[in-house]
């Protein structure tokens, strides 16, 4: 069995694991994609998804001393319910791709890690069945809007009975990303699979036809049936969501601080940083360039006395390119309550399902724990702005 002792080990095995379509759905970005940058005339690490994990390495820690770091703690709290560590797993579909037992292995190690999972609504197991392999830790469910709203009404009716605690609206994806690798493999979800959360009738299968082409027939049937996502979102949708459920609720896909400001208008209770891992509008910045400006803006909003919120504080997460146990602490510190990682759980479930997925979260606490003690750091919430610095020549 190979020894794992970084996140890069265990990618470095997965990738070779998986065939090609899966890997390059798993691996790409949007348009100017690493593996084929010269498409369109660009350096391979000139985009979006290569800017969210390189840009960590621009943000040196600053260690101090002396400071007794016997004990290190990376317990914490997400919307209010306990978890491990500020390590999440962001919401991927078809984790049937890699593993038979699909999300219901993500659960179990999110269960055994005590971390929290956000369930993709295009999942290969129904949320139920997630439900019922992770009793220790607290799930969300993520969602795409359809045309026909019964369908996310049911979705989000069903989550609530099952015990899931916050829906997470997706808002950077009212069209999907054009993907060049998916689009040249016409990939499509194998015929084994199926998405779980939603009856064949409801033609949501179909949805995943657009990733390789918009004009498809299957794509022509969806429209037909409401079940193509619904571009035309804006924020008033946000009370048609409160008035459907009582979940607590969180928008992913937030990048400027304007929209930020607008979340905490909407009394969102979080948002999550995120450009969708460069899988959507190509040539953002990076998540991590951004989230000091987003953390600004909501403390200067909490400051000015605008909020006439009853339930506290919106929550602010990022995700993005984190690979290793630093990155998370660099988050942290720059105004994160916590960070998701997508890819990261998809290479410990290729590897070797739940195990794989609880290595992978084993390593990132280990290296989480390492850091804060030689950063001089014992409580997650002790780390802030001055625990980092840009890098410069001077
Ligand atoms: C294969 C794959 C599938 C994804 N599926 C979804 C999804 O169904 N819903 C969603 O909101 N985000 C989805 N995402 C985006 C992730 O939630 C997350 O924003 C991104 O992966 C974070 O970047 P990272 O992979 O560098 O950690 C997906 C990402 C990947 C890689
Ligand atoms: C089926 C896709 C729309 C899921 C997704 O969000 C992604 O692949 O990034």
């Amino acid at each position: 069995m190979t020894t794992f002792v970084s996140v890069e080990d265990v990618r470095a095995e997965a990738v070779v694991r998986m065939d090609t379509n899966t890997r390059n759905y798993y691996e790409s970005g949007s348009m100017s994609q690493v593996r084929n940058a010269n498409l369109i005339g660009r350096a391979a690490a000139d985009n979006t998804l290569a800017h969210n994990s390189a840009d960590f390495s621009r943000i040196l820690l600053r260690p101090r001393v002396l400071r007794d770091v016997s004990s290190v703690s990376l317990a914490a709290c997400i919307l209010g319910d306990h978890v491990s560590a500020p390590l999440a797993f962001a919401p991927s579909a078809m984790h049937g791709l890699v593993c038979q037992d699909a999300e219901a292995a993500t659960a179990k190690a999110a269960s055994k890690t005590g971390s929290l999972m956000v369930l993709s609504s295009y999942s290969n197991t129904s949320l139920e069945d997630v439900k019922s392999n992770c009793p220790h830790a607290p799930l969300w469910i993520q969602l795409y809007v359809h045309k026909d709203r019964s369908i996310a009404e049911g979705l989000m009716k069903r989550a609530e009975a099952a015990g899931y605690k916050a829906v997470v609206l997706t808002v950077d994806a009212p069209v999907l990303g054009r993907r060049l690798n998916d689009l040249r493999n016409k990939f499509t979800m194998p015929s084994h699979l199926k998405l779980a959360n939603f009856s064949p009738e409801q033609g949501v299968a179909s949805q995943s036809a657009r990733i390789s082409n918009p004009d498809s027939t299957y794509v022509k049937q969806a429209v037909n049936k409401g079940a193509v996502a619904d571009a035309s979102l804006s924020w008033k949708d946000i009370s048609w969501i409160r008035s459907v459920t009582n979940m607590k609720i969180v928008l992913k896909g937030i990048m400027t601080p304007e929209d930020a400001v607008l979340a905490c208008d909407w009394k969102v209770d979080a948002i999550v940083v995120s450009n969708h891992g460069g899988r959507q509008l190509d040539t953002t910045p990076s998540t991590i360039s951004v989230l000091p400006g987003i953390k600004a803006a909501v403390d200067a909003y909490y400051a000015s006395g605008k909020s006439t919120s009853t339930s506290g504080r919106i929550e602010i997460y990022m995700d993005g390119g984190i690979r290793c146990g630093t990155d998370i602490l660099k988050a942290l510190a720059l105004g994160a309550n916590a960070v998701f990682i997508g890819r990261p759980v998809l290479w410990g479930l290729a590897v070797d399902g739940a195990a794989g997925v609880e290595k992978v979260v084993e390593i990132l606490h280990d290296e989480m724990r390492n850091g804060m003690a030689l950063l001089g750091v014992t409580q997650v919430d002790q780390l802030n702005p001055s625990c980092v610095q840009l890098k410069s020549l001077l």
